[in-house]
């Protein structure tokens, strides 16, 4: 839709402690790109330290400050949302640094539940920063690094200079375990193409049509080609292949964290599927950290894409099917203890048969 383009792209960055946001942020605002960014920072407890690391004249800087995360995240974000909106053109995007923060589902909240906010915004992509050396520690006894890359649409996976080829592929493998669907970027210092994380849109959406259907159905019994497998890690430091789903690496199924994809090449019926969606993340919300789909609907000339967090859902028309484009729907649940089954049987049900 011409509206949606026309609203402020939000990227969310995120990441454990010490993983390289500060550093992603100073890059982003240092580079001669001639945009100009909006940048609110969420301190908690903290004054003003992450602020005066941040350089670059050009950006201005709002803080959020203090208290409890579900309380007081929203209303100051939106409070500071509205005060840059009726600034509205100074900006090309804005950039919300998640310090401190375990969690980045209320941030990313927020563009979907308050209406003033939602008029003028878009939540582009969630982009965590891992840290190569310490993430597969974090994963085991830090739920809320996990709950960060079970939420990116982009993985800025930094410090790799720390860590040897093995242990690179080791945690990328780990990653993969949780979040399928991210894109995946390897990084010294946060060296990243902006592009690459910034004004994705549509939380990478398209993304989820690349993604190779047996990287997810792909069982354990993958974990017996070590062997195999070792050999191919060249592959990865030519860069090509960023994002390409798996070549080279191994299966993990994380234990905890898991993702589910369903599609449907027959064309889904609108007054089914949405109350079934709505109601399932209404009743399972907790349990499903991201959703996100396109969708093909009876009768329907435009593509449908809808994103979510929890029980909170943002969706609308995104453009017309191209020619030749394969009307395909294409739906992703990622959390924990997904009810998979009766979510499968509940997405066959919004087929128009
Ligand atoms: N060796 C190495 N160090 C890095 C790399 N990227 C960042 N660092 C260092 O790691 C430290 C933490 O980086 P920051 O960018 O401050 O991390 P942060 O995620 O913003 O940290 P918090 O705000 O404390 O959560 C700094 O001393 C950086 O210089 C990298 O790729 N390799």
């Amino acid at each position: 839709m011409a509206e949606a383009s026309q609203k402020i792209p939000v990227t969310v960055l995120t990441g454990y402690l010490g993983a390289g946001k500060t550093t992603l942020l100073n890059r982003i605002l240092s580079e001669n790109h001639g945009k100009k960014y909006a940048v609110i920072v969420n301190e908690f407890g903290e004054i003003g330290i992450d602020n005066d690391l941040i350089i670059g004249a050009d950006e201005e800087v709002f803080e959020m400050n203090n208290g409890c995360v579900c309380c007081t995240v929203r209303g100051d974000l939106v409070r500071i949302m509205d005060g840059l909106m009726k600034r509205k053109g100074k900006f090309d995007a804005i950039i919300v640094e998640t310090t401190g923060l375990a969690d980045p589902a209320p941030v990313a909240q927020t563009f979907f539940v308050d209406e003033d906010v939602q008029k003028n915004a878009r939540l582009d992509a969630v982009v965590t920063v891992a840290d190569a050396k310490w993430l597969s520690d974090r994963l085991k006894d830090a739920p809320e690094a996990k709950n960060q890359i079970a939420f990116a649409d982009v993985i800025v996976l930094n410090k790799t200079d720390l860590v040897s080829k093995p242990e690179l592929a080791e945690v990328e493998a780990r990653i993969r375990g949780i979040n399928p669907y991210a894109k995946l970027h390897r990084t010294e210092r946060c060296q990243v193409g902006l592009t690459d994380v910034l004004e994705r849109g549509a939380f990478d959406l398209d993304r989820i049509l690349e993604i190779e259907p047996d990287f997810l159905e792909a069982g354990d019994d993958h974990d017996h080609d070590h062997d195999h497998h070792h050999h191919d890690h060249d592959h990865h430091h030519h860069h090509h292949d960023h994002g390409h789903g798996h070549g080279g690496l191994k299966h993990y199924h994380d234990e905890d964290m898991q993702s589910l994809s369903l599609r449907s090449e027959k064309p889904l019926d609108p007054t089914k599927f949405m109350p079934w969606l709505q109601n399932l993340v209404a009743t399972e919300g907790q349990k499903i950290l991201r959703s996100k789909g396109i969708l093909a609907f009876t009768g329907d000339d435009d593509r449908y894409v809808f994103q979510g967090v929890h029980m909170m859902l943002e969706g609308d028309h995104q453009r017309k099917w191209k020619d030749g484009e394969k009307r395909e729907s294409r739906v992703v649940f990622i959390g924990r203890e997904l009810p998979e089954q009766a979510i499968r049987d509940g997405f066959e049900q919004c087929i128009t048969t």
